[in-house]
């Protein structure tokens, strides 16, 4: 079965209108074209610019009828059998007069006159008056199989055009390549191959990141959810021994999850503020190797009723899509906020999110960051929700030996040349990020005198601040005692 089998059924059907929501108009007129051949109808197609023209041959004797009404008139008043297809219709449908006019040819549509209209626009809101006249068709999606025959045979014209030159891929870049255009429509996915391999005769790893990014684009979601550009790696992350094994273990089957039924479903992260809860996230991206994407709860409110839902519901839906993705709901107790017990925004996009995360199919594992339990809805923590619940506790002297030597790297510093047992005895109570803005201002405040950081500038930074374990010891001692026997610890070493 395929889409010209499928649209020639739904052709055939007593049905006189058809709405086609699609930006494929090439491939619509192209399959069009082929079923008026199977079916025996000549095929008419009208555009505001040209008006009404036989899709195939010259123009009409009866003129161009470029304006809605008279091309509505013409169709209603000829007998001649046929398919008409309006590109681009859609702004005319909110005048009474061309809904009425469509009315009365579809009323008129019978065996002496069968004149079927079909729409074909980006978006086609059908008024309520001709709902019943209507059915819909939507071009199916490639699957796995297709795309990969599609990277074949836009590898074999490649090839074709000049023998001399010889395509590479890599077996891996092609699986993950296909897999990752899942969701996208033929020619887009068509054209983006193209590019892929006009660039350098050949389909690597760096193609499939570029490609990836390339869907999100075309996807252009509103708003809520975001592509994050940077993952970051474990060796990045300090600590976390635990997270990173129990990631590690899932990352097979969460790859491999073609729609199974076990796929893993995500975690939740519950710690201090700077504790390394987004690095974290970033980091299950980078290891799985998949986009990450970013769902700002901020972003969903919105002050008409039902419009939050929905742009939840967008969100998800761009999410299933992306798949295999992680998606990062940051600070979800504050998007989560359940007020009051009241049926108010924050519990019905929680009713939504659950009902998503019960019901879908798709490979996104779920990232969920949180810092302050008081909020977090109870429903969230139920078991069977999510994974596992890892709690990151203010780093113990160990990992912030390692906090060090990362940061000090990154900013191109020989951690060997520091004195990291010290700095690590230094720094009790503090978290990575303060660790690192330590780093940072005694960088600064070398260079302003013209010198090089050391063990003794970064440890006069970290004595003029207060450490996290110090400004918020009651919350910490909070978090601690709620996380004890609900989570699990995130790092082997506890402070
Ligand atoms: N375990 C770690 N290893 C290496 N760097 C870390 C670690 N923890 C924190 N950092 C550093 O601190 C920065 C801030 O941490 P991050 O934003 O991940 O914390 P967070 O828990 O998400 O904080 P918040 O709750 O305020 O959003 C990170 O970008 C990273 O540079």
């Amino acid at each position: 079965m395929n889409d010209l089998h499928d649209l020639e059924v739904v052709l055939r059907s007593e049905m006189p209108i058809l709405l086609i929501e699609s930006l494929e108009e090439p491939r619509l007129l192209e399959l069009l074209g082929e079923i008026g051949l199977r079916l025996q109808l000549p095929v008419f197609c009208w555009t505001l610019t040209d008006g009404l023209r036989p899709l195939r041959g010259r123009a009409l004797p009866s003129g161009a009828q470029t304006d809605p009404p008279d091309l509505l008139r013409h169709i209603k008043a000829t007998t001649r059998a046929g398919l008409y297809l309006l590109l681009d219709f859609h702004p005319f449908l909110e005048h009474p007069l061309h809904v009425r006019l469509l009315k009365e040819i579809a009323q008129g549509f019978n065996e002496s006159a069968p004149r079927r209209l079909v729409l074909v626009s980006h978006a086609l809101e059908s008024p309520p008056e001709l709902r019943h006249l209507c059915a819909r068709f939507e071009l199916r999606l490639p699957d796995r199989h297709r795309l990969l025959a599609l990277i074949r045979e836009e590898a074999q014209r490649w090839q074709y055009a000049d023998p001399k030159r010889s395509f590479r891929a890599s077996r891996s870049a092609v699986e993950q390549l296909s897999r990752n255009l899942l969701g996208v429509a033929e020619s887009d996915a068509r054209r983006l191959i193209r590019n892929a391999i006009i660039k350098d005769g050949a389909i690597t790893e760096s193609d499939v990141t570029e490609v990836t990014r390339a869907k999100y684009q075309l996807l252009s979601p509103e708003g809520a959810v975001s592509f994050e550009y940077d993952t970051a790696s474990f060796a990045e992350v300090a600590g976390l021994e635990r997270l990173k094994a129990w990631v590690d273990l899932r990352r097979g089957p969460f790859l491999a999850a073609d729609q199974e039924t076990d796929c893993p479903k995500g975690v939740l992260l519950l710690g201090v503020q700077g504790g390394g809860k987004s690095l974290a996230a970033k980091a299950v991206a980078g290891r799985f190797g998949v986009p990450l994407l970013r769902l700002d709860f901020g972003r969903l409110y919105d002050k008409y009723i039902g419009e939050t839902e929905r742009k939840l519901r967008d969100a998800l839906r761009t999410a299933d899509v992306m798949a295999p993705c992680v998606l990062w709901c940051d600070e979800i107790e504050k998007g989560l906020a359940v007020d009051s017990g009241a049926e108010g925004p924050g519990r019905r996009l929680l009713g939504s999110l659950l009902t998503w995360m019960a019901e879908r199919k798709s490979a996104v594992f779920l990232v969920a960051t949180a810092n302050d339990i008081a909020q977090l809805p109870s429903e969230l923590l139920r078991k069977g929700r999510l994974d596992e619940i890892f709690f990151i506790d203010l780093p113990g002297p160990e990992v912030r030996r390692e906090i060090f030597a990362i940061h000090l790297r990154k900013r191109a510093l020989d951690p060997g040349g520091f004195n990291l047992d010290d700095l690590a005895a230094a720094s009790e109570g503090f978290t990575g990020a303060g660790i690192e803005q330590a780093i940072v201002s005694a960088i600064y405040a070398a260079r302003a005198s013209n010198r090089e950081p050391s063990t003794e500038s970064i440890r006069t930074q970290l004595g003029a601040t207060q450490p996290l374990s110090v400004v918020m010891e009651a919350q910490i001692a909070g978090l601690r005692q709620w996380a004890r026997g609900r989570t699990v610890p995130a790092g082997a070493e506890l402070s």
